[in-house]
């Protein structure tokens, strides 16, 4: 007789010699972005080369807009499975339950991922028409990448000030063109019932596996809930305590090509929630039009410098990076 295990004996796992803590990264370079000093700007870039990770703090957006936005969030996925389903299976656009992307990788969590550019927001065919999903959703979804938007923006720009970019909107300009390759994603991550009874194993079920975003830039903000880790130079995996007043930004891919790998796009993970509450997260990816070609910026190049990279567009890359698993090195492909 076969036994049938329950569903998340199937999900990856990783040591992580509990039950001693987690390793909590108390170092991550916090940004105040009311502050527009040099000295700002160069802490963005020591973070980008550094960690590929970033804080941002004091950056406008209000609490009170966050929480009824994750609010809106939670009751979306508290609606009953029938009712999310209909907005599966991600494709790679709509609700996914567990299966990220369309190459075997599992995760304990659901999501709904949008493609998002400054004039259309889309889930799938279904729900172009605003309504298609729950229209208070809908609404503060389209409200919070706007702002997110322009906070990467920003950030885009201090880093082009402190790089002596020829133009301050060389970066920023990517992710505002009307043709912006950009997605954004609502992560839910239920609490895992193998890792409440936890009972010492040494062992964590895997959320979301272990990546590099393949973008430009990434900005992530979740609930109260921990679970997300980065990946150090040194290869040592550390948690980042989450903070709902504030903001991640991380390096992706396309940015670190362009500064010919000056900047770092940062692994980063997120283990099943071991709380009673879910995880609740949200990431914009701000990336490229399709037929951009991402190469190293000119202006940062040393005398002899040669690209690391051979030459290609943003299509080029996500036509391979779709075929590949989360944790493979998608930029291999495109090294010289
Ligand atoms: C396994 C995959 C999921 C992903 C597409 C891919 O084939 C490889 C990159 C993955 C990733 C990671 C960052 C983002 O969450 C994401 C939306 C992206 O742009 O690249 C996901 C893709 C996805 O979930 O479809
Ligand atoms: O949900 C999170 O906290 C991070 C997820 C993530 O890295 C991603 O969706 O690319
Ligand atoms: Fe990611």
């Amino acid at each position: 007789m076969t036994m049938v295990l329950p569903v998340v004996h199937n999900l990856p796992q990783i040591k992580t010699c509990k039950p001693t803590p987690i390793n909590t990264f108390t170092g991550i370079p916090v940004v105040d972005l009311s502050d527009h000093t040099h000295a700002s700007k160069n802490t963005i870039v020591n973070a980008c080369k550094e960690f590929g990770f970033f804080k941002v703090i004091n950056h406008g957006i209000s609490m009170n807009f966050l929480t009824k936005l994750e609010q809106e969030i939670v009751n979306f996925f508290k609606l009953p499975q029938q009712e999310k389903d209909k907005w599966g299976s991600p494709n790679p656009f709509g609700y996914g339950n567990k299966n990220i992307g369309l190459n075997g990788d599992v995760g304990w969590l659901e999501y709904l991922l949008f493609s998002t550019n400054p004039q259309l927001l889309s889930l799938n065919s279904k729900s172009i028409i605003p309504g298609g999903i729950q229209e208070s959703l809908w609404i503060l979804v389209n409200e919070y990448v706007t702002a997110v938007r322009n906070m990467a923006c920003e950030v885009l720009e201090m880093i082009a000030d402190e790089l002596h970019l020829e133009a301050r909107d060389k970066l920023s300009k990517l992710i505002r063109d009307e043709k912006s390759d950009s997605c954004f994603r609502l992560n839910n991550y239920p609490p895992c019932p193998d890792q409440l009874q936890e009972t010492g194993n040494g062992r964590s079920v895997i959320g979301f596996g272990e990546h590099t975003d393949p973008q430009i830039m990434s900005v992530l903000r979740s609930n109260e809930v921990s679970g997300f880790q980065i990946c150090l130079k040194d290869g040592a995996w550390v948690s980042i305590p989450p903070d709902p007043t504030s903001f991640f930004l991380n390096v992706g891919d396309s940015l670190q090509v362009m500064t010919n790998g000056r900047f770092k796009s940062v692994k980063h993970r997120v283990l099943a929630a071991d709380n009673l509450k879910s995880r609740v997260s949200m990431i914009y990816f701000g990336g490229p039009p399709l037929s951009e070609k991402i190469t190293p910026l000119s202006s940062i190049m040393e005398e002899g410098e040669e690209s690391l990279y051979k030459e290609y567009t943003w299509s080029d890359y996500k036509n391979s990076a779709y075929k590949t698993k989360l944790s493979d090195n998608r930029l291999e492909n495109f090294l010289k």
